[in-house]
């Protein structure tokens, strides 16, 4: 598993070198605070017009990554480049293409959502239609309601709204359902997938696997100031070849010969067999189960879920000697 991750986060991050069109692009980026090194030569590629997901545990390092690669804080070390820019050099010309939707805004509350839609276009040289990009987000119906009166899903999109409509080419998303709902989740997905649509690249700084794997093209784990593992969310850390379990209780009368490789289990008990082939696997045991009349009770088929996988590549990264994370 440690070999996987490593690997995997090594070869991605040595083959995007040649990467055409790329909006960020991030090597061997430092930055301590004092004696805690936050940030540790963190190597990092993001293609137009993809959802990159950044993920990893507390104090991995993540805000301070963003918050270089939006120009908000000094690096002490290594190269960035921002819509072929260096953001330690930001013009406001460049800070009008980069949209940031932070995890707390700070708005007045008595002005509208019109009204401060309007104002954050004026800052911009080309900004999009008000009324559009108050349709796009799903806020026609609370066009002139105080941003102080909206809930917090509605915020949200509000937040979204004032980061879109200067027509950013990429959009820094912080974190962007904390705290919500199921539904409200489910809404700001698909608002995401419109931002996504509209041909912005998305950088999404998130904790949910699950929001990762429904809008990320890729993702990198982050663990002590490093990229640990990069890849899509069906191969990072090598997830596409990692085994399946298949679990059920085991009938009376089923041969050992059909338990290779599980753990002992007596009638009635749970197997689980691990295996890289399910569907070889279960051939035989389908076979027994509908000649015998007994079937297999309980039977699931358990792939390892992106978590699985997230728990499993910081793990490997934070007990790795330092050398083999680089
Ligand atoms: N302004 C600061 N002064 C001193 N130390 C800091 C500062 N900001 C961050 N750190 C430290 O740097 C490390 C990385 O912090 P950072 O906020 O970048 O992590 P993170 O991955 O964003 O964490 P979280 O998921 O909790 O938001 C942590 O050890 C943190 O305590």
């Amino acid at each position: 598993m440690r070999d996987a991750a490593v690997t995997t986060a090594g070869r991605a991050g040595g083959a995007e070198d040649d990467l055409p069109d790329q909006a960020i692009r991030v090597r061997g980026l430092r930055k301590s605070y004092g004696r805690v090194e936050a940030v540790r030569g963190l190597d990092l590629t993001v293609r137009r017009g993809e959802v990159f997901a950044f993920l990893g545990p507390n104090g991995a390092g993540k805000t301070t990554t963003v918050e270089i690669l939006e120009g908000h804080r000094h690096r002490d070390g290594g190269e960035v480049s921002v819509l072929g820019t260096d953001p330690a050099r930001a013009t406001p010309d460049w800070r009008a293409r980069v949209g940031l939707v932070l995890q707390t805004s700070r708005m007045p509350p008595e002005l509208t959502v019109r009204e401060l839609v309007a104002r954050h276009a004026g800052f911009h040289p080309a900004p999009r239609g008000i009324d559009e990009t108050i349709e796009l987000i799903g806020l026609a119906a609370q066009r002139d309601r105080r941003a102080g009166r909206l809930s917090g899903g509605q915020q949200r999109r509000l937040d979204v709204a004032l980061a879109l409509v200067g027509d950013p080419e990429l959009v820094f998303l912080d974190e962007p359902t904390t705290g919500f709902d199921p539904a409200a989740r489910r809404q700001a997905w698909s608002m995401i997938e419109t931002v996504r649509e509209l041909g912005k690249t998305v950088f999404l700084t998130t904790h949910y696997l699950d929001e990762a794997e429904a809008l990320a093209d890729r993702l990198a784990v982050v663990v002590d100031g490093r990229v640990v593992a990069l890849g899509t969310p069906a191969t990072l850390g090598g997830r596409e070849t990692m085994p399946c379990e298949i679990r059920f209780s085991r009938p009376e009368g089923m041969p050992p010969a059909l338990l290779d490789g599980a753990a002992p289990a007596g009638a009635g008990e749970t197997v689980v067999l691990r295996t890289p082939d399910p569907v070889g696997r279960l051939g035989p045991l389908l076979d027994w189960a509908r000649g015998s009349g007994a079937g297999l009770p309980g039977l699931e088929i358990r792939r390892p879920t992106l978590e699985d996988i997230y728990l499993a590549v910081t793990e490997a990264a934070r007990t790795a000697p330092a050398e083999e994370t680089r």
